[in-house]
């Protein structure tokens, strides 16, 4: 038997959220969802007006629901964000190639600038050609670090005041638990800051808008907008 939206809007309700256990119809978790986002912007003060922020866009579901709830707050709120989308190209074959198509998608979709910055063009080296020399045991531990610096380095070329990522909620709660088991107390207190670097320690601030946001939910409204 078909139950009502939760929200009062006279559709309905075709989900459970996993968050709210709200049963709600799809417009409505749609709105549930982007607008719990804005109040994180708002409350934390990711953004200032004028701002350019880049959006690491891995091409996986996380960062291009990012990509698509900034622009849609960007102009429903009208937050005057200047947004541009900017990947990091591992040099894995078979992976991030596909899922770089995803982030030209985005590209073309939202009119909007995009930057792919190479380990190769970086570093003189792909994760490819790591593996073959290191082996398998480690490499993510050198993916990682050369990502983050990647990440920096296309920020600053791309003149952003702040890096926008994909973490979350699910996210902070594994490296939350990583860095209990390994005893990692500095970077326990630093994992679950929304908000990482600033102009004045020279680092381009990073930012996490989906901090709060489980990771059922963004596969669900990755899923019923189509977007990956
Ligand atoms: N190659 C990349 N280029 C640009 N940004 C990246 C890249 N890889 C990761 N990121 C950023 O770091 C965030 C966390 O990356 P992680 O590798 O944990 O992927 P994830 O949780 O699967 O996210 P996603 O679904 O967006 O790939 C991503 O959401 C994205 O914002």
């Amino acid at each position: 038997m078909p139950v009502p939206c939760r929200s009062g809007c006279g559709r309905n309700a075709f989900m459970r959220r996993p968050k709210t256990g709200d049963v709600l119809c799809k417009d409505c978790f749609f709105l549930a969802f982007e607008t719990e986002i804005h109040n994180t912007i708002q409350q934390e003060q990711l953004f200032r007006p004028g701002e350019k922020v880049a959006i690491a866009a891995s091409g996986g579901k996380d960062s291009t629901v990012l990509a698509h709830v900034m622009n849609v707050l960007n102009k429903r709120y009208n937050y005057g964000l200047d947004l541009v989308l900017l990947s990091i190209d591992e040099g894995i074959t078979g992976y991030r190639d596909d899922s770089l198509k995803t982030v030209a998608q985005n590209r073309d979709d939202y009119g909007m600038q995009l930057r792919v910055l190479s380990y190769q063009e970086l570093y003189g080296w792909t994760m490819d050609r790591i593996v073959a020399e290191i082996g398998r045991s480690n490499n993510c531990t050198f993916c990682g670090v050369f990502r983050r610096q990647a990440l920096d380095r296309g920020a600053r070329l791309m003149e952003v005041d702040c890096v926008a990522t994909g973490h979350n909620a699910d996210d902070i709660a594994e490296t939350v638990i990583m860095n209990i088991l390994r005893g990692d107390t500095a970077r326990l207190r630093r994992c679950c800051d929304i908000k990482t670097g600033s102009k004045e320690a020279d680092t381009i601030p990073r930012v996490k808008p989906l901090k709060y946001s489980y990771e059922k939910e963004i596969v669900m409204y990755a899923h019923f907008k189509k977007l990956v």
